[in-house]
């Protein structure tokens, strides 16, 4: 053993090692902050200096962590917080940008992001699917394979090709058909209780459904759904996607992991299972819809996955260059990205409604006028009624506009080294600036920050679903009443070549349970305890709007933190 003197002498080589190593690495991280500070600058626009890097490991893990300790601080300190986290720029509205421009730049020792809200700004990036460009880290969803929301390039419009065919009319029926169905079990379902929380809950189990009928053909019953097993399965079909859907960042990591299923705990080994259950199941369907085509050369139902397998295989038989073909491993992914894009982005948009309509009396009163006159038809056909729902379209969009389930689009810029300019005057005529993207930065698109922007949006953070209606006569009647077209301002669903091919799905699914719920029920906010009296339902009111308003991105789509404690009151009218 040596003496203290020989450990301090040999321990001393070793601190001056990491003293040496700190030192430069503080060196080069300045070297590169000042490099992309003076880029930054080019832009002329406002710039926010942050120590880490947007996109980066670091920022996603210590995120979480330091928003209680960064409220604390003055505004000089926290402002590069406050833009970067998605959470707080929902929760402000467009403050941010009405501080520092409709676009402003966030510099890092990594990388420089501009954010923008300028409807110019951002119509005019997703409208350039070939300059910007999906960033790498949606990769992290090919879990079951490569599909349309992950690639860019060739590779996207060989799948936009082949997946657009899925989003036709006759699926749009079986999506209204579906929902209708659903929706009123959910009723009976509310009915019988008189008073519900956790709505989202429900919603996400109708819209889950809605996707399983009008996704593979497998329908369920709303309350027992098909909690079974299949033969040869361990786990449902529902309850393995729901455990995927409800673990997605979990899934993501053992989905690269297959080794781990052995060694993690039991929480963990039952998504472990699920991702190899919903793998079986989808290679099932394959095989069985590809039975049936073979058998009656045709398909069964004009589902997704039987749309998806025909037209893959169509292309397959003609001799179709592999360059116009699905593989399997690209029809499964794209099954799973139309459940994951189409789960919570519906059924957080209902959830959200029917708690502002709860909250708007008024408005609900106003739907349920259009509602009572189109839904007391005998028939319930899809064609014939759906077009005529336009308040409650308008309620979507305002519900939409308001939260969002995106309410920022990341895109990378495409190639080194390449300088794109705009020039941007939609914000305001007088001081018209030009958008210039030097190399190394990325893009935000702050969808929720121009739809709440009073330079679009007269009284922008009201909800009022009648400023998307129009009326051809005076006074305005059901009859003559028009949906206004969505302005370039508006883009819950994005815009351009990428926009999201499910759109029109929502829409009808939406407008199906609203009517349904709407026609024979009275929603209006409640509280845990039970009460009555003008005092009872102020406090309820405030109760349920708190509620609401504590949303945040939640992996991937905004939501509610504590839907627990959202109670609602549903009386039949
Ligand atoms: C209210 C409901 C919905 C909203 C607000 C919504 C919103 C969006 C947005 C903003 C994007 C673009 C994201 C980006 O470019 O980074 C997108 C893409 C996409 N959405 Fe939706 N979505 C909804 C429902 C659905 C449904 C029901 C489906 C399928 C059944 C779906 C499937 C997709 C797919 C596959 C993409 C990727 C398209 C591409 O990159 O070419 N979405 N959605």
């Amino acid at each position: 053993m040596g003496t203290p003197q020989h450990q301090q002498s040999a321990t001393m080589p070793v601190l001056k090692l990491i003293v040496l190593g700190i030192t430069l690495y503080t060196l080069n991280y300045l070297r590169k902050l000042h490099t992309n500070y003076k880029l930054a600058r080019s832009t002329h626009l406002n710039v926010v200096i942050s120590p880490l890097d947007p996109y980066g490991m670091i920022w996603q893990l210590t995120q979480p962590l330091l928003n209680s300790y960064m409220r604390l601080l003055p505004e000089r300190l926290s402002l590069w917080f406050k833009v970067m986290d998605m959470g707080w720029s929902w929760e402000l509205d467009d403050y941010v940008h009405r501080k520092l421009g409709s676009s402003f730049v966030v510099v890092s020792a990594e990388r420089n992001v501009i954010y923008t809200c300028d409807k110019e700004a951002v119509q005019w990036v997703l409208g350039r699917r070939k300059d910007f460009l999906k960033p790498d880290v949606y990769e992290a969803l090919d879990i079951f394979g490569r599909n349309v929301d992950t690639v860019n390039g060739d590779d996207w419009s060989r799948h936009r090709k082949l997946t657009a065919p899925c989003f036709n009319e006759r699926v749009s029926s079986l999506v209204w058909d579906e929902s209708l169905r659903q929706g009123r079990s959910m009723l009976s379902h509310w009915l019988s209780q008189g008073k519900i929380s956790d709505m989202v809950d429900d919603t996400r189990t109708l819209a889950l459904h809605v996707l399983s009928a009008a996704g593979f053909g497998v329908s369920h019953d709303f309350l027992e759904g098909n909690a079974k097993p299949a033969e040869g399965h361990l786990m449902s079909h529902r309850d393995a996607l729901t455990t995927i859907l409800r673990n997605l960042v979990t899934s993501i990591v053992l989905s690269q992991m297959p080794w781990a299923k052995r060694v993690v705990p039991k929480k963990l080994k039952d998504v472990c299972l699920a991702i190899s259950e919903f793998r079986l199941y989808m290679d099932e369907l394959l095989a069985s819809e590809r039975e049936v085509m073979r058998k009656e050369k045709g398909f069964s139902k004009p589902n997704l996955i039987s749309t998806l397998i025909r037209t893959s295989d169509e292309a397959k038989a003609e001799g179709v260059q592999s360059a116009v073909r699905l593989t399997d491993e690209e029809i499964k992914g794209n099954i799973f990205i139309f459940n994951l894009a189409g789960h919570d982005t519906t059924a957080n948009s209902l959830a959200y409604a029917l708690t502002l309509l709860a909250l708007h009396p008024e408005i609900q009163a106003w739907v349920v006028e259009e509602v009572d006159e189109v839904m007391r038809e005998e028939n319930s056909e899809y064609e014939s009624l759906y077009p005529r729902l336009k308040r409650v379209q308008a309620v979507l969009y305002e519900t939409l506009r308001l939260y969002g389930p995106v309410p920022n689009v990341p895109r990378a810029v495409s190639g080194p080294n390449k300088t794109l300019q705009l020039t941007c005057s939609s914000s305001s005529p007088s001081s018209t600036y030009t958008l210039s993207i030097p190399p190394n930065t990325s893009l935000n698109l702050s969808l929720h920050a121009a739809h709440t922007n009073a330079a679009y949006y007269p009284d922008p953070t009201s909800f009022k679903p009648s400023r998307w209606i129009k009326s051809t006569s005076s006074p305005s009647s059901l009859q003559t009443e028009e949906l206004l077209p969505q302005p370039p301002s508006f883009n819950p669903w994005s815009s351009g070549p990428r926009i999201c091919p499910g759109m029109k799905f929502a829409q009808v699914e939406f407008a199906a349970v609203l009517a349904i719920l709407l026609h024979s029920a009275r929603v209006s906010p409640a509280l845990r305890k039970d009460g009555h009296g003008p005092e009872y339902e102020e406090r309820a009111r405030k109760e349920v709007y708190g509620v609401m308003r504590d949303s945040a991105l939640n992996g991937p789509t905004l939501s509610m933190n504590r839907p627990e404690d959202l109670w609602l009151k549903i009386a039949k009218r």
